[in-house]
């Protein structure tokens, strides 16, 4: 996940801090002009590179998947985080310029004056850096609600599973997932969100249970809801809807299949097409749908699975239609 690694942000006082006990050693150790050039060059360029490395270590958000863009734009303003970013950047350059303004001004000078340019200079630098005490803070928070998005890659190939609860979703990935299931948490969601993953061909395939965003109407969904489905929308590549003719889980069919119809026509509008699998077929397959399987004894399992992963029809050099 790109926004895993991302760095601590610093926070202004404590950039601050930090640059300006290391000028003031490193001036301990000369003197005369000198002394006040170290002290220059130190406070200026900690102040400079960390302010650069804020910004470096994010994804550039004009190139990333539209994946990451949407799941991001769920959780942080992503606008306003960029805006952040360039303004730090900004600083970075300003703390450069000054640097240079008063270098020259400290070499033509006496000791004593160059001590009262060196000091200036410092002040300078405090406020820009105070300047952008709001956008670090913002940075800083956007890195702390990212880095535990749950581990999925828009570069691999990915089958959502979505349906009203208690149709048997979780059963179903809990029953093709081969080692390694993930439970991960969604911030935009208290429940989680179930990554497993299965291999065909060699291909690593990831099935993705929604709960909480795919197993209600788009009425009932949240801005923030929204968001997060229209994240999915750029990830999948097939959708598996699972229905219960059965009555068991506790919605009739007829909502389910509204439910299917919405969700079909909004992947459509992506080409990501949606295979509707009735479950539970030991108990009723009273349902229109284009597989039957009971995760309970296993039949049709199999083939769902096959079908989904025609569905994707992923080939590794040819991109699927979401990274156009
Ligand atoms: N008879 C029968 N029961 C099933 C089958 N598949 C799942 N169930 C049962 O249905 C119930 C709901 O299954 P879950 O897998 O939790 O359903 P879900 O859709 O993931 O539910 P949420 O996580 O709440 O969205 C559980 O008690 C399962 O044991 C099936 O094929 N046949």
């Amino acid at each position: 996940m790109i926004f895993e690694s991302l760095p601590t942000t610093p926070r202004s006082e404590e950039l601050l801090d930090k640059a300006f006990s290391r000028a003031a050693r490193s001036g301990r150790a000369k003197s005369g002009l000198e002394a006040q050039e170290s002290m220059l060059q130190t406070a200026s360029s900690i102040l400079s590179d960390n302010l650069e490395n804020v910004v470096t270590e994010w994804p550039d958000f004009g190139t990333v998947d539209p994946f990451y863009y949407e799941l991001a734009d769920a959780i942080v303003d992503v606008d306003l985080l960029r805006q952040s970013l360039s303004e730090v950047t900004w600083a970075s350059r300003q703390i450069g310029e000054i640097r240079r303004e008063y270098h020259s001004k400290i070499r033509n000078s006496d000791p004593e004056t160059a001590r009262k340019h060196r000091k200036q200079a410092f002040a300078r630098m405090a406020d820009i850096v105070e300047e952008i005490e709001g956008d670090l803070l913002r940075i800083g928070e956007a890195r702390d609600s990212l880095k535990d998005l749950p581990d999925i890659r828009p570069d691999e190939p990915a089958i959502v599973v979505a349906g009203y609860p208690n149709v048997g979703k979780s059963s179903f990935v809990n029953r093709v997932t081969r080692a390694s299931n993930e439970i991960a948490r969604y911030p935009f969601t208290t429940k989680g969100v179930q990554i497993g993953h299965f291999e065909r061909d060699r291909v690593r395939y990831q099935i993705i249970d929604t709960p909480g965003l795919l197993d209600r109407p788009e009425e009932d969904r949240n801005d923030i809801e929204k968001q997060a489905v229209s994240a999915l929308e750029h990830l999948a590549d097939a959708v598996l809807f699972v229905v219960d003719a059965s009555g068991a889980c506790g919605y009739p069919l007829d909502a389910q299949e509204e439910l299917r119809d919405a969700v079909e026509a909004r992947f459509a509008e992506r080409d990501v097409p949606v295979l509707t699998v009735c479950n539970k077929s030991d108990r009723s397959r009273d349902a229109e749908a284009d597989y039957y399987m009971s995760v309970e004894t296993d039949e049709g399992v199999e083939d769902v699975l096959d079908a989904a992963v025609a569905a994707v029809d992923w080939t590794p050099d040819i991109p699927p239609s979401r990274r156009e």
